[in-house]
């Protein structure tokens, strides 16, 4: 794996830069630690890179008491400073956990890789990353970067100084308030207090209303309906070319209504379902772009490129549509 991982990434492991901090770990009532926000932070921008602790499979084939061995023994090989580290973090999972290594490992670790050519799924576990609380609204997002071996630790949107920065620590976080409480009580041991799961009555069907709308939209069926109907949107807006562009003639056109509905859901609940969430900004910057509603694609386009670049670290060319909305070649496409 160490040559795949050379010739992939020459120089491998790549040197990285750690970036300026822009949090603090503190005490947040009810969590123990949580990392918060010093400063202003962007839609997309980079919060935090590390390295790992340590990497370790996830599984290995082993019986449960060779798996403590291997589990002591790699974290006794430690350097002493990052032995202090992983002592330090949380063990949510107590004696319900096999050793306190598994315990540890149980709370705070991320998943690492892919890596080439082998495809067994890391956990790794991050001094200051780890200590990043879960809310089921989040407002960040990790991933790993094998080329410099790092976790990173990136915002979906504008983050206010102050405000501690959550991650998402479920399978899916579009599932109900029953079964994302489920989830966490087993996984880690605690009863989710973040401000959806504080919503009652009302306010909270409406979230898992909006929730099971997105899941909806996930599915190969409403997808390619979603896909028709933009395309039937399109035909209707350049045919009625003319009197849409008059308002005074009662045509103005609106964007289509699924693709706007899903995405206020999105933004409403915090959930950016890989997958979908691109499709959805691509058909609103396109809508935009035909009504010449330069100030909606910019909006739209701006959007998309946050989040690619949180989910992946680029944007994917989205912040080029942002700035130059009359280029792309939507724009207009009515009067053509
Ligand atoms: C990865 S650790 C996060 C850092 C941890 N708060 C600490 O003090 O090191 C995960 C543990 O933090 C606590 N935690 C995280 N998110 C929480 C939340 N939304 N509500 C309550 N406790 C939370 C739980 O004890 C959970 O098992």
């Amino acid at each position: 794996m160490l040559d795949a991982l050379r010739a992939q990434y020459p120089g491998w492991p790549q040197p990285f830069t750690p970036p300026p901090p822009v949090y603090k770990i503190v005490p947040i009532e009810g969590t123990g630690l949580g990392m918060v926000a010093t400063e202003d932070i962007a839609g997309g921008a980079t919060i935090a890179r590390e390295r790992p602790i340590f990497l370790m499979p996830r599984v290995i084939p082993a019986s449960p008491a060779e798996r403590r061995r291997i589990d002591d023994s790699v974290v006794r090989m430690l350097h002493s400073e990052n032995r202090r580290a992983f002592y330090a973090l949380k063990n949510a999972q107590g004696n319900a956990a096999p050793s306190e290594v598994r315990g540890i490992m149980g709370t705070n670790s991320f998943e690492a890789g892919p890596f080439p050519t082998y495809p067994a799924r890391y956990a790794g576990m991050a001094r200051d990353m780890s200590r990043a609380n879960h809310s089921c609204s989040p407002n960040a997002t990790h991933s790993f970067d094998p080329a410099t071996l790092t976790h990173v630790l990136r915002a979906f949107h504008s983050i206010r100084a102050g405000e501690e920065v959550t991650i998402s620590y479920l399978s899916d976080t579009l599932v109900s308030y029953e079964a994302r409480q489920e989830e966490l009580s087993c996984g880690y041991h605690f009863k989710c207090g973040c401000k959806v799961c504080r919503l009652s009555g009302e306010a909270r069907m409406v979230s898992a209303i909006s929730r099971r709308v997105i899941r909806e939209r996930t599915y190969p069926g409403p997808m390619r309906e979603d896909e028709a109907a933009f395309e039937v949107w399109l035909s209707n807006a350049v045919r009625r070319n003319a009197s849409a562009r008059d308002p005074s003639k009662g045509m103005s056109l609106q964007l289509p209504e699924m693709d706007a509905l899903v995405w206020a859901s999105m933004e409403q609940e915090g959930c950016y379902e890989p997958g979908l969430w691109e499709l959805v900004l691509e058909r609103l910057v396109k809508a935009s772009a035909v009504l010449e509603n330069e100030d909606a694609v910019r909006h739209y386009a701006k959007k998309a490129a946050e989040l690619r670049t949180a989910q992946s670290g680029s944007d994917g060319g989205w912040y080029a549509v942002a700035e130059n909305p009359r280029q792309t070649e939507w724009w207009a496409k009515r009067s053509m």
